[in-house]
């Protein structure tokens, strides 16, 4: 049974989402979190800047990313650059918290370098670094992260990895399968109207019998999809 979330819309979507976030940041533990890239986060970050701002405790949290595109933070493509600028920008922020992918590195040697970053900071759950909580996004052909339909090794031992965007050829560091399966709990932060089509296919057929990545990965406790009405209008 898939745990769906449905609002009314974005707003309020991205207002649960904030309150998730205040809560992790009351823990007297520091808190591993992993946000998403590409388009939908951004009404969050800059929500979150703008109504959360002082109400957050933000050094109690650690901020990590799902994957990034192999280009500089200022490249309107950099999910980090979109990020420092909507939110980091906007907030009070220990830089020692802030883990962004080196999207300017070699992609090969920042896999390894983040994969190494993350066995040192990240406790670990069965040998594995677990994650308090992931947040990913779905593109409309099913992948998340940079984890892609029919170009993804759910097998791969490796934490993280270097991707290759179907259509574009755009390299990507990318958190592997293993890696965002191990996480406490993942939330799945889809909206409007154009995933739809794809929710509906999820939701009416076993994931193993897809071949989407956001279908199949799941977290070790709690998987929930974040939906607004337009999103969730076939379910
Ligand atoms: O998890 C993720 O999902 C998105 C889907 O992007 P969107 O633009 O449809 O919101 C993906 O491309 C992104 O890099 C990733 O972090």
């Amino acid at each position: 049974m898939i745990n769906y979330k449905v609002f009314d819309d974005g707003q309020a979507v991205v207002e649960a989402l904030s309150q998730e976030l205040l809560e992790y940041s009351q823990s007297t533990q520091p808190v591993h979190i992993s946000l998403s890239g590409g388009s939908t986060p951004k009404l969050w970050f800059k929500y979150l800047a703008d109504h959360y701002r002082d109400k957050i405790n933000w050094n109690n949290l650690h901020f990590w990313w799902g994957d990034e595109r192999c280009v500089a933070p200022n490249d309107p493509e950099s999910n980090y650059g979109q990020a420092k600028a909507l939110l980091l920008d906007h907030i009070e922020m220990n830089p020692e918290n802030i883990h962004r992918i080196i999207g300017e590195n070699d992609p090969e040697e920042e896999a390894q370098r983040l994969a190494e970053e993350i066995c040192q900071s990240v406790p670990k759950v069965h040998g594995i670094p677990a994650f308090d909580w992931i947040v990913l996004g779905m593109g409309d052909d099913g992948h998340t992260a940079s984890l892609f339909p029919h170009h993804t090794d759910f097998n791969d031992p490796d934490l993280t990895l270097v991707a290759e965007h179907p259509q574009s050829g755009q390299l990507r560091v990318s958190k592997s399968a293993r890696l965002l399966s191990n996480a406490e709990r993942i939330t799945y932060l889809v909206l409007g109207e154009g995933k739809a089509q794809r929710l509906q296919e999820i939701a009416t057929h076993d994931s193993v019998d897809l071949p989407y990545p956001a279908a199949k990965i799941k977290a070790r406790n709690i998987t929930e999809w974040y939906l607004d009405a337009n999103a969730a209008k076939d379910l």
